[in-house]
């Protein structure tokens, strides 16, 4: 398994522009404002005929509804909205610079609510490791948490100081490489240096790294402290991005703890981030970075409300590449990512459908680093419009124009997990689902999530989405193509 990794809103939400409501009459089965549960569906197939089955939520019929669309910033209860400027956030003047450069108007609220618990008086971090800066933040996918910690460490650093003083890990080299762009252009205007920990990147003999921000993947920066070519005397402050799953002790914990282990024990601020952090880690995480001040989200508040939530029913498991291969000229209206659970699946879809005829690249860990690499630029900047991937790039990674995700297999907690944190009945992971779904509907902008489920378990673990993420999960029937193509136009277009 790899382990590393109702309102529809315009894009132009993201700008604060002048506020607008625009009212819009969408009638399809998928724009229902409620969830409401009828009869079931004349296709459905056996085990949807199950009473216990069909009575959940998640067979909806159709309803003519009105959806408001508002300029989000500026609606208080939207996890883009702030009362602040950047001005007010006590941000460097070079950095107010890169921030307006990156066409960024306004703050979002954690961005708001983070920066000035994250910006105290540095002269707090000469207090112990477990000082009160420390940082643990929540926030849902999409919603700025990157920009709230590069400022930090962009903050933090003394730039006439030829040292490593910011490090941050993430879980794939993907997001690393995503962070460090951030980096740049947010630090555009000052004369920071940095460098990358990740695989492949520095010649095997480097003996010595003089950036100030250093950003990489566990491993590879738990190396370069041990073999010392990252100095880490300066260090500063110490970010963990997706730090749920940097700390889980099922997977990357040994080696994210490995590292700050190896920092200094004082004035050291540990600052976390994610859009999820499940019980079983957050005791750890409280361990990890003591004392912290927090800033934590309710379980049904996680899944942004930008995503429309859907499902598919495929029959069986082995209907799932036809119904794939029948969505393939909406999952090109804008962009699109396939989640599978194996490599080998993922590598065995493109194939099938590259030998149909179809445009689709695969991604996953088992690759080369320099065709990850090439693979996800080429997606990021539009070559590609459909990418079939696994768990690799289900956190952190930030592609606009991705209006589409595809739960080809839905995401399975492992035995360990499962006997730990979640109902004895669900084998769902949750809190991977989130992020899988937060790779679209970025920023307030537009997504759809479709699930394909193809049998009885299949079809529980949507209902057991449901249950937790508090949103309703809607069905589209698998002969109704041209009506989702109209719609994800109106989508994209928006
Ligand atoms: N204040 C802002 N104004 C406009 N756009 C912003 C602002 N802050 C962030 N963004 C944009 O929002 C998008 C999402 O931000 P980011 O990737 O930091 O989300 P995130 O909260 O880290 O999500 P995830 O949980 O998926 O990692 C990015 O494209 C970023 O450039």
């Amino acid at each position: 398994m790899e382990k590393d990794a109702d309102g529809f809103y315009t894009a132009d939400a993201a700008k604060p522009s002048a506020s607008r409501a625009l009212h819009l009459y969408f009638k399809t089965q998928w724009f229902t404002a409620e969830s409401k549960s009828e009869s079931v569906p004349s296709e459905a197939t056996e085990w949807q005929k199950d009473p216990e089955v069909a009575a959940t939520d998640l067979i909806k019929s159709d309803y003519e509804v009105m959806v408001t669309l508002a300029d989000q910033q500026l609606d208080p209860s939207s996890p883009l909205y702030s009362v602040r400027t950047f001005e007010e956030l006590g941000l460097h003047a070079d950095l107010l610079k890169g921030i307006y450069d990156m066409k960024f108007t306004k703050p979002s609220k954690i961005q708001e609510r983070a920066l000035p618990l994250l910006l105290r008086d540095p002269h707090q971090l000469n207090l112990p490791l477990d000082s009160p800066s420390n940082f643990i933040g929540q926030s849902q996918s999409g919603t700025g948490k990157t920009a709230a910690f590069v400022l930090t460490m962009l903050s933090r650093v003394d730039f006439s100081l030829q040292k490593p003083q910011a490090l941050c890990l993430a879980p794939s080299r993907e997001l690393a490489r995503q962070i460090m762009t951030v980096v740049a252009s947010m630090g555009k205007f000052t004369e920071v240096q940095t460098e990358y920990a990740i695989k492949d990147y520095l010649p095997r003999d480097a003996k010595h790294i003089s950036a100030q921000v250093i950003v990489g993947t566990p491993g590879t920066m738990t190396d370069l402290v041990r073999r010392r070519v990252i100095d880490v005397s300066n260090v500063k402050v110490f970010v963990l991005d997706e730090a749920d799953q940097m700390l889980d002790t099922d997977g990357l914990g040994d080696q994210t703890l490995r590292v700050k282990n190896m920092l200094p024990k004082r004035g050291v601020q540990i600052v976390l981030f994610s859009a999820t952090f499940p019980e079983h880690v957050r005791t750890f995480a409280d361990k990890f970075a003591p004392n912290a001040n927090k800033i934590e989200l309710q379980r049904n508040e996680i899944a942004v409300d930008s995503v429309r939530q859907l499902y598919m029913d495929c029959g069986d498991a082995t209907k799932k590449y036809e119904v794939l291969v029948s969505l393939y000229k909406c999952l090109t209206v804008g962009q699109s990512i396939i989640f599978c659970t194996r490599r080998d699946t993922a590598d065995e879809i493109a194939r099938r459908m590259i030998a149909d005829g179809h445009r689709v690249a695969s991604l996953h860990g088992a690759k080369e680093a320099s065709d990850r690499d090439h693979i996800i630029d080429g997606f990021r900047d539009g070559k590609e419009k459909v990418l079939i991937t696994t768990n690799v790039v289900a956190r952190g990674i930030d592609i606009p124009q991705v209006n589409m995700v595809v739960n080809y297999d839905l995401p399975l907690l492992n035995e360990r997990q499962d006997h730990r944190g979640s109902a004895p009945d669900s084998k769902i992971d949750v809190e991977i689902y989130i992020h899988r779904i937060g790779r679209t509907g970025r920023f307030g902008r537009k997504g759809i999530a479709i699930n394909f489920v193809h049998n009885r378990q299949s079809w529980q673990d949507i209902q057991a989405i449901e249950a937790v993420t508090g949103k309703p999960i809607t069905r589209v029937k698998t002969d109704d193509l041209d009506e989702m193509e109209e719609t994800l136009k109106k989508v994209s277009k928006n």
